[in-house]
């Protein structure tokens, strides 16, 4: 049977060591407490850390035994390890970096060995734990570099990775130093999910800047899979958070406070400990609203809950002296002996006295200055059973591009805060009605059951997705088989590729001319008379006549729209016209002039348009535009827009690599043919092949038409090298 492993940093369960011995909790903070309740279907296991140092073997043991009977299994981390991997890395670099802090990001070289070497183990204890068949799902920016680490160990594994926390622009992504890696560790996934479409969005474009891997609907094409990026807001057990706050104990949480504030309102707040929530401004713009509206005072309190996080980095415990700060100095200029302005509480609560908290709350106050998505947000809105209460809401937060019925805020912005907290206790009954109505049918729908279900049917998909057009790597014995084919034919026939086949690209075409080694192989296998070698490419035909015209080779030049053969003059495939170039050319011009290090290549019957030495998505973006316009000047002409390898292409439709090679094939009647290519263009050319055909595609596994694939062009270069 299948499985799904969940890994995170931290399990849903921490281990405390107490007078009484070692006990066990459940984990606070929203990716433990928003996938507690998933994990346990089916004999899924989820591995992670359990927040303790072990002592020894037998402590280790005994914890492993405690875990594993609720399906977890238990990565020890050493105390060096929480301080570079957990603290330093992730916490002190990944963290504020994400959360748009990056000023107090660090960059040590330790904590980010320390972050791979931790990767690495993580990836041993889910490979321990992971079947063939398993479905590996990974969280969050702890674990950026595992899914390309469980790739490597096992090719053909289905791996789901989530993002809990902001993915922030691009300017912040390409100040770390370990960018490029970070995102080649996520590549690894054959889903990557992120909490909104926003963070999507800036996940795409760091890929395409800094990978050069551009993507088409969220499907990013890596030199080895193909990958889908999607949005997928986190939702919570919405049946558990309103049971708990219709429980009993609730109800007897919510008589007890009651009694103890008399009439008092409560606004409510609930963080971890940290800076991206907001905690500070929240207090000074609570302070600002009694300033503002003193027939506040003695009416309404600030009931805050911080949960102690991370303190032993450094801006986390400078943060709680601000609090602690913040409150004694609200608190000594207004309270009074009957009423205390902030009630602030710097611990943890169970599940009831938080239903207590939320259902007694007229107000909750969520106002992250970043914040992944935020699940208080959505607890509180299923936990208000008779719809009144008002939600204050950060526009930063991820929950803001669903629960837009909250009053939707600026955190940075005190005086909006100090009236939204006003607003919010004037509101009129039938409105907050309303506004909680259609925040609650939403939570309710989207649970975290059915943000599970989505993913893992997206996840589905992504692999079925792969398996299309998936090609076979040539394998040895594939090879010898070739050989053996190729040696035994008579009339053989090798269509070739050039750029991306032969050679390497280069960011200026021009430069890419043949050296030594591919002029000698390419001699070499002309030399064989049983062989006719074509060279078929998009280039124009002089710069393949200066580059290789001397050898005997045969030529389909410009996608097909020249040809020849050794030693004779060139020939058109059909009568073609130009003087569609005149009234084209203006357009290509306007998009060089728009688009800073774009270049115009003008062939005898096609123009392109070139794009590779361009900012990567601005090229891309003016690629679509460019294509739809050419496609739209060209319906009703006999011309063809083609879009290919940082290009775009128009020329007279009906002409292709395809065409041209389909007519060689029917004229020269071979035995054997062979061929390769990398580009999109190539595709006409594998299409048009006989079956029995060896069609090579260059790249480490990618999809396409072609029987094979090969990595690169040292292997093309290798594999016919073989043949001689
Ligand atoms: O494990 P800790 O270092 O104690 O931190 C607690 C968790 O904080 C972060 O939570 C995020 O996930 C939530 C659910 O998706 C989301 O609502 C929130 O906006 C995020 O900040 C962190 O991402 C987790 O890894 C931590 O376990
Ligand atoms: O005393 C507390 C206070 C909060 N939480 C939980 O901690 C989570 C916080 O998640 P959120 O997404 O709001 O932010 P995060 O802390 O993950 O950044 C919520 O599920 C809260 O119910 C908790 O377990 N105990």
């Amino acid at each position: 049977m299948s499985r799904t492993i969940i890994v995170s940093n931290r399990l849903p369960t921490k281990a405390l060591r107490t007078d009484d011995g070692l006990t066990f909790q459940p984990s606070e903070g929203g990716l433990a407490t928003g996938l507690g309740s998933i994990y346990r279907a089916d004999g899924n296991v989820w591995v992670g850390w359990p927040g303790l140092f072990v002592e020894d073997e037998a402590e280790a043991a005994f914890v492993t035994e405690q875990l594993a009977a609720d399906s977890m299994a238990p990565v020890f981390l050493t105390e060096a390890e929480i301080r570079d991997y957990y603290e330093g890395f992730s916490n002190g670099t990944l963290w504020p970096t994400f959360h748009y802090f990056a000023q107090l990001a660090v960059y040590d070289e330790d904590m980010w060995r320390a972050y791979v070497a931790v990767n690495e183990k993580f990836c041993r204890a889910v490979l321990e734990q992971a079947g063939p068949d398993d479905t590996i799902w990974v969280h969050d920016y702890q674990l950026l570099l595992l899914p390309e680490m469980l790739r490597q160990a096992r090719p053909e594994a289905t791996i789901g990775f989530f993002l809990h926390i902001p993915f922030p622009s691009y300017e912040l992504i390409r100040v770390l130093p370990w960018r490029t890696e970070l995102l080649r560790g996520m590549l690894g996934a054959d889903l990557i999910g992120f909490h909104t479409f926003g963070y999507m969005r800036h996940f795409l474009s760091a890929v395409s800047q800094l990978l050069g891997l551009p993507n088409q609907h969220g499907q990013i094409e890596t030199p080895t899979r193909s990958v889908l990026v999607d949005a997928f807001p986190m939702g919570i057990d919405h049946r558990r958070y309103a049971e708990a706050a219709a429980s009993e104990a609730a109800d007897n949480h919510v008589r007890e406070y009651r009694e103890a504030l008399k009439e008092v309102r409560v606004i409510l707040s609930i963080d971890r400990l940290d800076y991206t929530k907001g905690i500070a401004q929240r207090l000074r713009a609570f302070e600002l609203l009694l300033l503002r509206y003193p027939e506040w005072r003695g009416q309404v309190s600030l009931l805050m809950v911080v949960v102690p996080s991370r303190d032993q980095v450094a801006q986390y415990a400078d943060l709680k002296v601000e609090i602690d700060e913040l409150v004694g100095r609200i608190n000594a200029q207004y309270r009074t002996i009957a009423w205390n302005p902030v009630h602030y509480f710097y611990r943890s609560f169970p599940l009831e006295e938080l239903a207590g908290f939320y259902r007694m709350a007229e107000v909750a106050l969520v106002t992250p200055m970043r914040d992944g998505m935020n699940l208080v947000a959505k607890e509180y809105v299923a936990s208000k059973a008779d719809q009144r209460g008002v939600l204050i809401l950060s526009e930063r937060a991820g929950a803001a591009r669903e629960l837009s019925d909250a009053l939707i805020i600026n955190p940075t912005d005190t005086g909006q805060l100090a009236e939204a907290m006003h607003e919010a206790l004037v509101m009129p009954e039938e409105d907050q009605v309303a506004r909680m109505t259609n925040m609650q049918a939403l939570v309710r729908q989207y649970d975290v059951f059915a943000w599970t279900k989505l993913f893992m049917d997206r996840l589905a998909h992504a692999k079925s997705h792969q398996q299309t057009l998936a090609t076979t790597k040539l394998t040895p014995a594939a090879t010898e088989q070739l050989k053996k084919n190729y040696h035994d034919a008579e009339r053989r026939l090798l269509l070739l590729d050039y750029d991306g086949t032969l050679a390497p690209f280069h960011a200026n075409p021009q430069r890419a001319k043949p050296d030594e080694e591919l002029r000698l192989l390419l001699r070499a296998l002309t030399d064989e008379p049983r062989n006719r070698v074509v060279i078929i490419s998009g280039r124009d035909r002089a710069t393949l006549q200066e580059w290789l015209g001397h050898l005997p080779l045969d030529f389909i030049a410009e996608h097909g729209v020249w040809l020849r053969s050794p030693g004779e003059e060139w020939t058109l495939f059909q009568e073609l016209r130009a003087d569609w170039k005149q009234d084209i050319r203006p357009v290509l011009e306007l998009y060089v002039s728009r688009t800073a290090g774009s270049f115009i290549e003008e062939k005898d019957y096609s123009l392109v348009w070139h794009y590779r030495r361009a900012d990567a998505e601005l090229g891309a973006s003016r690629a679509r535009e460019l294509t739809s316009h050419l496609t739209f000047m060209a319906s009703n002409t006999e011309l063809q827009v083609m879009e290919g390898n940082k290009v775009v292409e128009i020329k007279t439709a009906g002409i292709n690599k395809g065409t041209a090679a389909a007519r060689t094939v029917a004229t020269y009647h071979p035995d054997f043919i062979l061929a390769i290519g990398d580009d999109r263009t190539d595709e006409d050319t594998f299409r048009a092949m006989p079956p029995d055909a060896y069609t090579l595609k260059v790249g480490s596994a990618p999809r396409s038409l072609a029987r094979f694939h090969v990595d690169g062009v040292g292997a093309v270069r290798g594999l016919l090298r073989e043949l001689l």
